[in-house]
């Protein structure tokens, strides 16, 4: 059995040798040649599955992506052909979740503020949304959601409009999928009508897809409103973002608010389950087995964690200031904006670091403020 995988999908060499010959291949501009005659085909976001791609790869039984989003494969195409299609719903959900969190933590930092206080409103309130919403809600703050279609399908959660949302909210954090048709389609849902409806101050979060934003109106609102603060995670038209768009952004990142280890490493799991699954194979891998041990645990002295220590720990599993910084060296060009994501050290999540109380200290930390930690996803 033949395996096309893309390169930068950690532990496909531990999880599917068993199945065959693996060869590696850049995702972004993989070709039908390297395709034509691979039995499973496993890709990442930046690869666009579709008839132009694997009309010629005959043998092709089953095809991966270890994403969340969908929007890079021919569904359909897939279907008509009968060839399995599994993507990986949720893997890297705890990943953006945190990455949110830690995201506006470090802009309250900048703007001389706090988070602290502030109504979040989350627009897509299905995996990421929900893992982000259960970070705001473990700091105590006030979630607003919106989601038109869980609301319908009579999910129990409280749910406002979206202009609800956008009258009441200090901060608006984007969580849904790219959609081009329908009643609730999401391409440019920001659009500048929409985007000029901000209320003073709001603080804008997109770590969806680029295009949930119209960034060139972006860039015109920003140019009038710099009270608008906006972090972007990922960018229309990526992997080039509009060059212009950059400095009016406060945080800028490529595209790498899934990257944890974890989320990544569950991704392809999720992957390699699908495919036993489809060979009738039994999994005799486990997802813990592949991660390695976080090197530090964390003992707590202060009495109370204030915003700005809280802020001092969440960098120990991932300093965002670092990625933006990067980003901004060498965002101008397709390779440059893929290296970042090729070379970002895959950070950990909340879970692989664990803190404790030190017990022998008088100014041992609260226990609320470890049960605080415990619920934003810190391990015991
Ligand atoms: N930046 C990154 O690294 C990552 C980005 N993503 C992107 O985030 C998207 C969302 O991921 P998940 O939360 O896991 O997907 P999900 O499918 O679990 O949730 C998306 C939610 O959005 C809702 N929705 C759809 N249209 C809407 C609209 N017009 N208004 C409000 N809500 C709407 C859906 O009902 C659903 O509940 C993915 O499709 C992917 O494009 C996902 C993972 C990582
Ligand atoms: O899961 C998704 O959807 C995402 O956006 C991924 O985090 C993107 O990662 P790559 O597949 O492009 O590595």
């Amino acid at each position: 059995m033949k395996i096309v995988a893309d390169e930068n999908m950690p532990y496909v060499e531990a999880l599917f040798a068993e199945f065959g010959q693996i060869e590696f291949v850049n995702g972004r501009t993989l070709t039908a040649e390297q395709v034509k005659d691979a039995d499973v085909l496993l890709v990442r976001s930046v690869t666009k599955v579709d008839q132009a791609l694997i009309e010629a790869a005959t043998k092709l039984v089953f095809v991966g992506s270890a994403t969340i989003g969908t929007d890079h494969i021919d569904l359909d195409y897939l279907q008509q052909r009968g060839i399995a299609f599994s993507s990986a719903p949720g893997c890297n959900a705890t990943a953006v979740g945190e990455f949110a969190f830690i995201a506006l933590l470090e802009l309250a930092k900048r703007q001389g503020t706090q988070l602290k206080g502030k109504v979040i409103g989350i627009v897509g309130a299905g995996n990421t949304g929900t893992a982000a919403a259960k970070c705001f809600e473990a700091y105590g703050l006030q979630v607003i959601l919106c989601d038109p279609i869980k609301q319908a399908e009579g999910d129990s959660r409280q749910f406002a409009s979206l202009d609800e949302l956008i009258a009441k909210a200090d901060v608006i954090s984007l969580h849904v999928p790219i959609t081009k048709v329908g009643p609730h389609k999401t391409w440019y849902l920001f659009d500048e009508t929409r985007l000029n409806t901000l209320k003073p101050n709001t603080w804008l979060m997109n770590c969806c897809r680029g295009e949930v934003i119209d960034n060139h109106a972006l860039i015109k609102v920003k140019q009038t409103r710099d009270d608008v603060k906006v972090i972007l995670d990922v960018w229309e038209g990526e992997p080039k973002p509009i060059a212009e768009l950059v400095p009016l952004v406060e945080f800028a990142t490529p595209h790498i608010a899934g990257y944890s280890l974890e989320g990544k490493a569950r991704g392809t799991f999720m992957l390699y389950q699908a495919l036993c699954l489809l060979l009738q194979r039994q999994p005799t891998k486990s997802l813990t087995a592949l991660l390695p041990q976080f090197e530090f645990q964390q003992w707590l002295n202060n009495a109370e964690l204030d915003e700005s220590k809280l802020l001092k720990m969440c960098r120990l599993v991932f300093d965002l200031r670092d990625d933006d910084a990067l980003f901004r060296q060498s965002f101008h060009t397709a390779a440059g904006f893929d290296l970042l994501r090729k070379h970002h050290t895959h950070r950990r999540e909340f879970s692989a670091l664990a803190v404790k109380a030190a017990s022998d200290n008088a100014f041992s930390a609260s226990s609320d403020c470890i049960n605080m930690l415990h619920s934003l996803g810190f391990s015991q």
